[in-house]
């Protein structure tokens, strides 16, 4: 069978069949943003890897190396924010060609400092290898949370407000920039300046998910969008055994986001739920919670916005902003393997 016939996820699911578990200390094995293990003191600890491969990921000429190194923490911190882990370490595997000048590798490290203070991560060790063309950074990280404060994409209950971080789409945007630079772009450069950067150097929301952790509110599950909003939240409906109602008048879109897909024709709500890497915490909560969640990070500096509502009835209903209901059958979004990816 092709690869594209089973998508990355298809294939996800057939290797998992072949490993079993066989320590009763993992409490979460494949499926999750990451695994879970319990340790003996009584907190849990998370890990997770994620690599960047060029040309996949990343293109030389339109990244910096400290933007890469950043992206390589920024990508994985989130990942572990999503489980509401705090990130502890780090080691990383850089496969480079022999060609690479050295002043390159010592730039990328900057930025893989820079995100690793800013995260609270410590870089612990890593592999070197060369490679025969192709750049590829592999990061896998390990984060720590209470037991009681685990997130994870499964106990999304029917009635529960849907909630994110930040504002969806800019990345995706900042992305087609980039991939046409012989289009004539209307609108600020300013703007799209804004969304290459939020692109390039994405930030992962690890001092919210310690407020979250550390408050009373009932997060019932979790998620990071990596892979665009709707199939983000289709991995966590499934996992939940639940659908969903998402409003497209109430998507956070940032301005210079707006202001672009105005100016260029482009329609905002599509991009938004089928772009990816926004490296945003997609969340559900008790729905008697929202009010105290919302006023808890007014002023906060990171928006919070409910974007809709979990419902008994499987499958996600789009609710457009003109008031049409649709229902997303394949929620849009990357896949390694299928023909977008
Ligand atoms: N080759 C593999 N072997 C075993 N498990 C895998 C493999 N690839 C991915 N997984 C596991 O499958 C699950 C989903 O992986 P995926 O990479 O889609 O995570 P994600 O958080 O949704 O996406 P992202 O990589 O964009 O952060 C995770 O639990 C991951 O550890
Ligand atoms: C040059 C270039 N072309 C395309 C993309 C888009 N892209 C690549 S991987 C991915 C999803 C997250 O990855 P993963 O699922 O591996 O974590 C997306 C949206 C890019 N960033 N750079
Ligand atoms: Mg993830």
């Amino acid at each position: 069978m092709d690869l594209d016939r089973l998508g990355e996820f298809g294939l996800i699911a057939r290797l998992a069949s072949h490993i079993p578990h066989r320590s009763r200390r993992v409490v979460k094995g494949i499926g999750d943003d990451c695994a879970v293990y319990s340790q003996p003191g009584g907190n849990y600890l998370v890990v997770t890897a994620d690599a960047l491969i060029e040309s996949v990921h990343f293109d030389l000429n339109t990244t910096t190396p400290e933007q890469l190194g950043w992206k390589t923490v920024a990508v994985n911190a989130s990942d572990v924010a999503a489980m509401g882990a705090a990130p502890r370490f780090a080691v990383v595997t850089l496969g480079i060609p022999k060609t690479t000048k050295v002043n390159f590798l010592d730039r990328l490290y900057k930025g893989l400092g820079r995100a690793c203070e800013a995260f609270g991560v410590d870089l612990v060790g890593g592999d070197t290898v060369s490679t025969p063309e192709h750049w590829m950074l592999s990061l896998t990280m390990l984060g720590e949370t209470r037991k009681k404060r685990l997130f994870t994409r499964k106990g999304a209950k029917a009635g529960d407000a849907i909630l994110m971080t930040g504002t969806v789409g800019d990345s995706a945007l900042g992305l087609q920039i980039l991939k046409s630079p012989g289009k004539k772009w209307s609108g600020s450069p300013a703007d799209r300046k804004h969304l290459i950067q939020r692109h390039l150097e994405p930030t992962a929301r690890v001092k919210e998910t310690a407020k979250l952790a550390k408050s009373r509110l009932r997060v019932t599950s979790m998620i990071d969008v990596s892979d665009g909003l709707g199939q983000d939240l289709g991995h966590l409906l499934s996992a939940s055994e639940v659908g969903a109602e998402l409003w497209e008048a109430s998507l956070p879109l940032s301005k210079p986001f707006e202001n672009t897909c105005i100016k260029n024709g482009l329609e905002a709500g599509e991009l938004a739920l089928g772009g990816g890497e926004d490296y945003e915490l997609l969340f559900t909560l008790k729905s008697e919670d929202v009010k105290k969640l919302l006023r808890s990070f007014v002023n906060y500096g990171t928006p919070v916005t409910q974007i809709g509502e979990v419902t008994a009835r499987q499958g996600v209903v789009w609710v457009r902003t003109n008031g049409r209901r649709q229902t997303l059958r394949k929620p849009a979004g990357f896949n390694h393997f299928k023909e977008n990816g």
